[in-house]
């Protein structure tokens, strides 16, 4: 695929740079197994109690315990749902778990290089995530390939909007400062790229290891196939 009309690129990361199993094999499993005594010893920081009444707030439940809130945000995880002050806490999470190289961040072999190619070449680079800006900035800076945050110019998570909804992508392009069309979205998964769609930009699936290919989107299968 080339297109020299794509001006900007935003990249969605697990499915698209990223193999789902890193996610949900390492990350969440770590999440999962180190917030609970994460939140016992710094309930009392203001950004984690930020968070912790963000929990509540969802919950609707302006008084429930700690241990509620770790009920639930253990639920969360179990189920896979993007709540934002979820992500936040998972982020702040990892963070130790990259620092004291518990693991690093997965991408697939063809991403770094292509990432270099399209930056090289002039366009500009974003990450769209439903993980927090914390948690892309640490995929990207403790990754297999090493640190990749210079490459991009600016991340986006869930503050903008939730991935599905194309007034996410509005608000995007918005900030970019660029024509809708000027704009190539890259994920895994149609709704995402339905929504960006309706917003105006380009898209392309990534169809890796274990996702269906739509009909509506073009698909490749790495980032090797898309030349800008
Ligand atoms: C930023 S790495 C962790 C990814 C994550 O928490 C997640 O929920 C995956 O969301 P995505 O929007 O990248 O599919
Ligand atoms: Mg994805």
């Amino acid at each position: 695929m080339s297109n020299p009309t794509v001006r900007a690129i935003v990249t969605d990361i697990e499915g698209t740079t990223t193999d789902i199993n890193f996610v949900h094999k390492v990350l969440f499993p770590y999440a999962h197994a180190k917030l609970p005594d994460f939140l016992r010893a710094n309930a009392e920081s203001p950004e984690v109690a930020e968070q912790i009444n963000a929990v509540r707030r969802e919950m609707g439940d302006a008084d429930a315990t700690l241990g509620a809130v770790i009920a639930q945000l253990l639920h969360w995880i179990e189920t896979d749902q993007k709540v934002t002050p979820l992500k936040a806490l998972q982020g702040m999470v990892w963070a130790n778990g990259y620092q004291c190289g518990d693991f690093t961040g997965h991408l697939y072999s063809d991403v770094a290089p292509a990432l270099r190619q399209w930056k090289g070449a002039g366009k500009t680079l974003y990450v769209y995530s439903s993980g927090s800006v914390q948690a892309q900035k640490l995929l990207f800076g403790y990754s297999d390939e090493g640190d990749l945050t210079s490459l991009f110019s600016g991340y986006f998570d869930t503050h903008i909007g939730h991935k599905r909804d194309a007034a996410a992508y509005q608000r995007i392009v918005t900030e970019l400062d660029l024509p809708a069309d000027a704009v190539l979205f890259l994920s895994d998964v149609i709704e995402e790229l339905d929504a960006a769609k309706q917003a105006g930009m380009q898209t392309l699936q990534l169809v890796r290891e274990g996702t269906q290919a739509g009909t509506v989107h073009a698909c490749v299968t790495s980032f090797d196939e898309i030349v800008l």
